[in-house]
């Protein structure tokens, strides 16, 4: 029997994101092709402005590209009914964001199946368990997110991301709000979620010691990919945004 699952976790066929029309339209995205494979972890960079957010807004199924076509697990989102793209973001997907967003009158555990909830399941309270333990935070259930600290917050993000056993995690500046330590510990967390859970994260940042701890970074610039790194040292990395920041936008025509 065929896997229809497919090997690629992300696939991006000529996604364009335009903004507004005629002479005034932004090109956020000019035609991204990319296959993101199950168990990756990839981190997106590249200069303010260059549609590292437009990509994940797009790739993730908030937004929709004005050209293209996205496929998650193998399930091609493009044109899918509102309520059955929400539908599959909450089952198949996992979101952290650079402010955890939490709800704080619920509890850890309650924050945890959200998700499940949301979707209509009845909550997996083994599951809940069992991914809290994954990030540390066994015996913090019962605990409302005020009484914890950033990154144990985001450790429980990380948790609700994972309970579904989505897809694909998208993580926009995972780290952006914690300390240097801190911000370690969270980024070895997704680092194990994929090589021992078999998760496949896609994380924006504009750190380069975040971006190390990926398989592959992308480098966006002006809408397109402009480059990647395999495996790289946050210095290479640095050294190729720096590249990539300085770079002119207008070449002259050699003479
Ligand atoms: N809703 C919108 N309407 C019009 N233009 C937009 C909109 N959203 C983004 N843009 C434009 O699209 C381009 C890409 O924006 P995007 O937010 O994806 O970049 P980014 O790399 O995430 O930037 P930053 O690092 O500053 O967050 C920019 O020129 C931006 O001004």
């Amino acid at each position: 029997m065929p896997d229809i699952s497919g090997e690629w976790a992300v696939e991006l066929h000529g996604v364009t994101r335009r903004y507004g029309r005629g002479g005034t339209a932004v090109h956020a995205l000019r035609g991204i092709d990319l296959t993101l494979p199950r168990r990756s972890f990839t981190a997106v960079m590249g200069p303010s402005g260059s549609g590292k957010s437009t990509f994940l807004q797009c790739a993730a199924g908030l937004d929709r590209p004005t050209r293209g076509t996205v496929r998650l697990g193998g399930t091609e989102i493009t044109g899918m009914k509102e309520n059955k793209l929400t539908a599959l973001r909450r089952t198949r997907l996992g979101f952290v964001f650079q402010a955890f967003n939490l709800l704080p009158s619920l509890t850890v555990e309650q924050n945890v199946v959200l998700p499940t909830r949301l979707a209509g399941h009845r909550p997996d309270r083994r599951r809940a368990a069992e991914v809290l333990a994954q990030v540390g935070l066994a015996d913090k259930a019962r605990r409302r997110p005020g009484q914890l600290s950033g990154g144990q917050q985001q450790r429980v993000a990380i948790a609700r991301a994972l309970v579904t056993r989505p897809d694909v995690v998208f993580a926009d500046e995972p780290t952006g709000a914690l300390d240097t330590t801190t911000a370690a510990e969270i980024l070895a967390l997704l680092r194990d979620a994929v090589d021992t859970h078999g998760a496949t994260v896609v994380m924006v940042t504009h750190d380069p010691t975040a971006a190390a701890w990926a398989d592959r970074v992308l480098f966006l610039a002006d809408g397109e990919i402009a480059d990647h790194l395999d495996r790289a040292p946050a210095t290479t990395i640095a050294s190729r945004m720096t590249a990539l920041t300085t770079r002119p936008t207008y070449a002259p025509a050699a003479a």
